[in-house]
């Protein structure tokens, strides 16, 4: 385990989350409190979820006089999220990275409003890629922005890993209703089943007989880019878009999103 022993880092990480004290702030893997810290000072309601009961005991000594954070034991793949609006501020346990961003971003009504997060350097470079590879990262930055803001040199941490990490941000991108979601869903879906054709085959089918090329083309992706080459973003624009053509209709999202 690598403890974050560099205060500046942790003081960045939390004030590029833009803490308020209306906010509610979960910290994962809080370990010994180097963000939990930061993050009580700012006044928000904290919570501090840690797996190892003598951390858990050692924090809620060191957090006593802050009555604004609750250390919780827990484990991040199973902690019950916040249901209204929260924000993670966090170094996590680089092993169940996948897990928490997939119970954070993949939710189609997930209640995280932003995040400021300490990765492994090759995961952020894989979740920030301005194409992702799959759909699931493709599902992700089609709805947040998602930023790399720094590496972070191993020396920062105690004792230092053999990779780098980074400074990741995380902030809602413009809402799309529920059915601009299922068509973001499909178009996705779509674009990730054969990334090699061009976008407008790859689109024929989803289209209910629109002219995939005009329809594209309205909403600034280029027809003939092969489809696993457009940016998330832009297939947002286009689910946008589609929700408001009422002729056009789209299934319901798969059950898995929201487990
Ligand atoms: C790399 S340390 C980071 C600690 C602290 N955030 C810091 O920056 O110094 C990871 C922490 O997460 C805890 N942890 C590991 N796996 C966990 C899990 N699945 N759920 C909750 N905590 C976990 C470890 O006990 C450890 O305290």
């Amino acid at each position: 385990m690598h403890f974050l022993a560099a205060a500046h880092v942790a003081d960045r990480l939390v004030r590029s989350a833009e803490v308020t004290e209306r906010d509610l702030v979960v910290d994962f893997g809080a370990g010994h409190g180097a963000i939990t810290a930061p993050l009580a000072r700012t006044g928000a309601g904290v919570i501090a979820v840690e797996r190892d009961p003598e951390f858990v005991r050692r924090l809620g000594i060191r957090m006593s006089d802050s009555g604004n954070v609750k250390v919780i034991p827990g484990d991040v793949r199973t902690f019950p999220l916040p249901r209204k609006a929260f924000l993670v501020v966090s170094s996590i346990p680089y092993a169940v990275s996948t897990a928490l961003f997939r119970r954070l971003l993949t939710p189609p009504r997930t209640a995280l409003s932003r995040a400021a997060i300490i990765v492994e350097w090759g995961f952020a470079k894989r979740v920030t890629a301005a194409v992702p590879r799959d759909l699931e990262a493709a599902w992700w930055a089609a709805r947040f922005e998602l930023d790399l803001v720094d590496r972070i040199p191993p020396r920062c941490f105690s004792p230092a890993p053999k990779v780098a990490s980074a400074h990741l941000t995380i902030r809602r991108g413009e809402p799309l209703s529920g059915l601009a979601q299922r068509a973001l869903w499909t178009v996705l879906s779509a674009a990730y089943r054969a990334p090699r054709l061009p976008a407008r085959q790859a689109m024929s089918a989803v289209l209910a007989g629109r002219r995939a090329h005009g329809v594209l083309k309205a909403a600034g992706i280029d027809p003939a880019a092969p489809a696993g080459t457009v940016r998330p973003d832009r297939w947002a624009h286009l689910a946008r878009r589609l929700a408001e053509d009422r002729g056009l209709h789209w299934p319901p999202l798969p059950k898995h999103l929201n487990r």
